[in-house]
């Protein structure tokens, strides 16, 4: 276990939406060894997301019962929709790998760092605005959903200068290759 806390890691990979944060964190996880530790949501699935491997889907209810009970880290409101992660699942995980990953938006990422500093790396992860908008409409999300999350995209880029890493998602398979590339140099 000691060799777990000595070498224990959070990344969090941020950036725009639909910039493909969660495609590549997925493929450089699954390459690096990282274990993903999964947000809450009260957001209703979208057709291609299943629970318990995009989003724990929860009601509003149970969210706000959590939420009394300081079971999440930090939470984010979006319009309405709560996000959070919980710590007892951050801790959790560490007991069994080194390794964690997060994928959150720039306060999420923001607040893990004042909580965790030097375990914490963030990795942001951009395209193009028009990137963006074809994938999420590639992806199958709602024209309401791609520009409410277009509305962000300056937001989540302006803390590019904040993270340790930001990579251009062009070509998919460069940029797992170069994500992983950066990520063993932080992995003994
Ligand atoms: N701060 C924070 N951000 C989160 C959390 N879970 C998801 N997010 C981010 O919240 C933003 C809004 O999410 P959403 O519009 O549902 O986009 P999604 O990335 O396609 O699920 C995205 O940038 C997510 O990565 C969380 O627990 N905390
Ligand atoms: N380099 C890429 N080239 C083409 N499509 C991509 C690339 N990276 C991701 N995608 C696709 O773009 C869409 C958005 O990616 P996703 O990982 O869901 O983004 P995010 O997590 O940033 O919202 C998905 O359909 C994904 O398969």
């Amino acid at each position: 276990m000691d060799e777990i806390n000595d070498k224990k890691l959070i990344f969090v990979f941020t950036g725009p939406d639909g910039s493909g944060r969660k495609t590549v964190a997925g493929r450089v996880g699954a390459l690096c060894g990282l274990q993903r530790v999964l947000s809450y949501t009260t957001r209703p699935s979208r057709l291609y997301e299943k629970d318990g491997i995009d989003y724990h889907f929860i009601t509003r209810e149970q969210f706000i019962e959590a939420e009394q009970n300081e079971e999440f880290i930090e939470t984010l409101e979006i319009d309405g929709v709560y996000y959070g992660i919980k710590s007892k699942e951050i801790d959790a995980t560490f007991q069994q790998h080194p390794y964690v990953y997060l994928i959150l938006n720039r306060q999420g990422s923001k607040l893990v760092k004042e909580v965790f500093g030097d375990k914490v790396i963030q990795i942001l992860i951009y395209a193009d605005r028009n990137k963006v908008m074809s994938r999420l409409l590639e992806r199958g999300d709602t024209t309401e959903v791609i520009y409410k999350n277009l509305e962000r995209y300056e937001q989540e880029m302006g803390y590019l200068k904040e993270c340790d890493v930001n990579v251009e998602n062009y070509e998919l398979d460069e940029t797992v290759e170069e994500v992983t590339a950066i990520l063993n140099t932080y992995i003994k």
